[in-house]
């Protein structure tokens, strides 16, 4: 006998975006360092500043993602095995009212090793940002509501 299920998930039909990010962390104790990267201007959130990172294509792994995000926006070379789960957060559209209408999960990564300077290849800008510059910058007004969101565990790979 079969029986119907209610959907899990009234609000929407399709699944969620997964998009991955990396905290590059250089540097140890009072001198690490979290590489921030600014979205171009006319863009979803430009001028924000976010983790570097990107949409999840099909068939990929997330740490294979990112590892090819990593290469396309700053030029460096990650192994997806250097790629640490750290946090995730989550953006329900119909909480939000998303434009989109779409769910979005953004996971969140600590990588510490890879090869080469990272470079902001798609014309963005970069900082390195001490745990100082992150709480100031975990506002509306510079960083996208999910990457407010991952700073509160990002901050924990910073010195006070
Ligand atoms: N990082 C981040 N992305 C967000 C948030 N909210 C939200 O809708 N997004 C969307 C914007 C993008 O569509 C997507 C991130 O993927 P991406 O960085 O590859 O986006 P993109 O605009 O460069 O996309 P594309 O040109 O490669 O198609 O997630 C948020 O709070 N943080």
């Amino acid at each position: 006998m079969s029986a119907t299920l209610a959907s899990p998930l009234p609000h929407q039909a399709s699944a969620p975006l997964l998009v991955v990010a990396a905290a590059l962390v250089a540097g140890e104790g009072s001198e690490a360092r979290l590489l921030l990267q600014q979205r171009p201007l006319g863009k979803h959130h430009g001028g924000l500043w976010e983790f570097p990172g990107g949409k999840v294509e099909p068939g990929e792994t997330p740490a294979a993602a990112l590892a090819r995000e990593l290469a396309e926006e700053l030029g460096i070379a990650v192994d997806p095995a250097d790629l640490a789960p750290l946090t995730f957060a989550v953006h329900e559209a119909a909480v939000t009212g998303a434009t989109s209408g779409r769910d979005l999960v953004l996971l969140l990564y600590r990588c510490a090793a890879w090869r080469g300077t990272p470079v902001a290849e798609e014309g963005a800008a970069l900082q390195w940002v001490d745990g100082a510059a992150l709480r100031s910058l975990a506002i509306p007004e510079t960083m996208p509501p999910l990457d407010i969101a991952l700073c509160i565990t990002a901050q924990n790979l910073l010195g006070a």
